[in-house]
């Protein structure tokens, strides 16, 4: 493993998740050898069952493979203790899931300081909301947003901590073409303007023309890993 290359963000080997055991068991990493330079927008993308969101799991330290190693630059996620991968998701990793798990109660601007107020060198909620294009809503209840302006919230929040790795799983998901593509450009803008590390796991191939590295997945192992050369804007990728 390349884990002493200082650019290197991810390095996995022979990274192993087996659900359930015996007859029972489901093998949804069979011995996974990646890495992930930083400041990556990475895409990923395989069937449904391939295995995609164990690995972000597994990356973001939410879960803990089977077997094989996972290394966030020097460190060993995969020695790490529970108390130690918390601490590794608060001080570097943000997630953004399909859902946007807003709380309803809560404003734009309240929603994001919900993390501003527990990190370390965070930006304010006004830059948080501003990069996702939402200055003109910040005072308003996820209620009165948009699908796709809700998500963007989820973002503003999630970068707010400011983040080495952003996570997100189907960001698009739940959303109509225009309002996708809105927040594909917001997170473009998150990965150029911040430098964040992203990783995108999604069902829209087209999304893959704007990442650096495409990473497809079958049967809990790398298919294929291809390199784009030249990346689109999100502000012109075709659903
Ligand atoms: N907690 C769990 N317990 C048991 N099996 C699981 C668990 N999580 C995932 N699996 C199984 O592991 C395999 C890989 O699942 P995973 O969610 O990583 O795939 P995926 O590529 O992200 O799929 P999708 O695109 O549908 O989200 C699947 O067969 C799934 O049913």
């Amino acid at each position: 493993m390349d884990s002493d290359n200082p650019d290197i963000a991810y390095s996995t080997s022979g990274l192993t998740k087996v659900y359930g055991e015996g007859s029972a068991a489901v093998h949804a990493l069979r011995g996974v050898d990646l890495q992930i330079p930083e400041g990556e927008l990475v895409v990923l993308l395989g069937a449904s069952g391939s295995g995609k969101s164990t690995l972000l799991n597994i990356l973001g330290g939410l879960d803990q493979p089977t077997a094989g190693e996972v290394r966030f630059f020097d460190h060993q996620l995969s020695r790490m203790d529970d108390r130690a991968l918390t601490l590794y998701r608060r001080d570097h990793i943000g997630f953004v899931f399909q859902f946007y798990n807003l709380m309803p109660s809560l404003t734009a601007r309240e929603n994001v300081e919900l993390v501003t107020e527990i990190a370390d060198n965070p930006l304010t909620a006004e830059e948080a909301l501003a990069l996702v294009g939402l200055s003109e809503r910040i005072d308003h209840f996820p209620a009165q947003l948009s699908g796709g302006e809700q998500q963007r919230v989820a973002i503003a929040r999630a970068v707010a901590k400011q983040p080495r790795v952003l996570f997100c799983d189907e960001p698009t998901g739940a959303l109509d073409s225009t309002s996708g593509r809105q927040v594909m450009e917001v997170l473009q803008q998150v990965n150029q303007t911040l430098g964040t590390t992203l990783v995108i796991i999604t069902h829209a191939a087209t999304i893959a023309g704007m990442a650096d590295r495409v990473i497809h997945f079958a049967d809990g192992q790398i298919r294929q890993i291809e390199l784009n050369s030249e990346k689109c804007l999100a502000q012109d990728l075709v659903w």
